[in-house]
């Protein structure tokens, strides 16, 4: 069942005028885990639409070994996501059924004790009727995760998602992601702690707009890379790319 790699062609996306990402080559095997890392700006976000077939590209390609978008799962970042539409967590997590079910396929019983096993797998059982609205950040980055669960992709892409989150969820949820990967699905986190990239994620991609490195986190994140993005970032701005993106 498994499939290719996602394959990477001298990809570049422009916003308009802009050049968000530029040459970027190079592949996610199949059952890898891989960090995204780069400066503020530095086209990661749009690298990861792009790969999911949300963006077209300008120029390159992208192979993802088959043409059905099941195939990927994403955590959009959280600014992105209008937590004041009325669903409950319940209803949050179901749509990660859609796929399955069609958007008004109704839930069938097997589909709702997946969806109940999947809140408890999150440590959210009980606050299925709550209003996601109501829910902290570490709790709705949760539902989230369990609504991916669900999802059941193959390939699964998720865009900062432990930024602004406590501690004690970011060690569960990175437990999932590690389980994720421990089953055979492909994992692509964008990150920004290199302690963090170091400790759990063995293959990294940095980038600042242009690929720097990608390859083994070992190899991929030297001081000298991280000078190298730093300096890119300087130049893409005018000033530097902020706290904590330093060798
Ligand atoms: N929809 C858009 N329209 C126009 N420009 C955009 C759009 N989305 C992103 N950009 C610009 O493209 C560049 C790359 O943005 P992107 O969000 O991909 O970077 P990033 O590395 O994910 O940044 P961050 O770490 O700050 O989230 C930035 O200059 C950004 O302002």
């Amino acid at each position: 069942m498994r499939q290719g790699a996602v394959r990477l062609n001298d990809v570049s996306i422009t916003y308009d005028r802009l050049l968000a990402v530029q040459g970027i080559t190079g592949s996610f095997e199949p059952g890898s885990l891989t960090a995204i890392a780069g400066p503020n700006g530095a086209g990661k976000s749009t690298l990861l639409k792009a790969v999911m077939g949300e963006l077209s590209l300008s120029s390159g390609s992208i192979e993802r070994g088959t043409s059905k978008g099941s195939r990927f799962g994403y955590l959009p970042q959280a600014a992105e996501i209008d937590r004041h539409f009325p669903l409950s967590v319940a209803d949050t997590v179901m749509l990660g059924m859609w796929g399955r079910t069609g958007a008004f396929g109704g839930v069938s019983r097997e589909a709702a004790r997946k969806g109940r096993d999947a809140l408890q797998s999150v440590g959210l059982e009980g606050l299925e009727r709550r209003h996601i609205g109501t829910l902290s950040a570490g709790q709705f980055q949760r539902v989230l995760f369990a609504r991916l669960l669900l999802q059941d992709a193959e390939i699964i892409m998720l865009d900062e998602p432990f930024t602004a989150i406590d501690a004690g969820t970011t060690r569960d949820l990175l437990a999932i992601v590690k389980r994720w990967n421990g089953a055979g699905r492909t994992v692509i986190a964008v990150l920004h702690d290199f302690d963090q990239i170091r400790a759990h994620f063995p293959q990294t991609l940095l980038m600042a707009r242009r690929p720097i490195s990608w390859g083994s986190t070992e190899t991929a994140l030297t001081p000298e890379n991280l000078l190298r993005a730093r300096t890119m970032a300087e130049n893409l701005h005018g000033h530097p790319p902020g706290e904590g993106f330093a060798a």
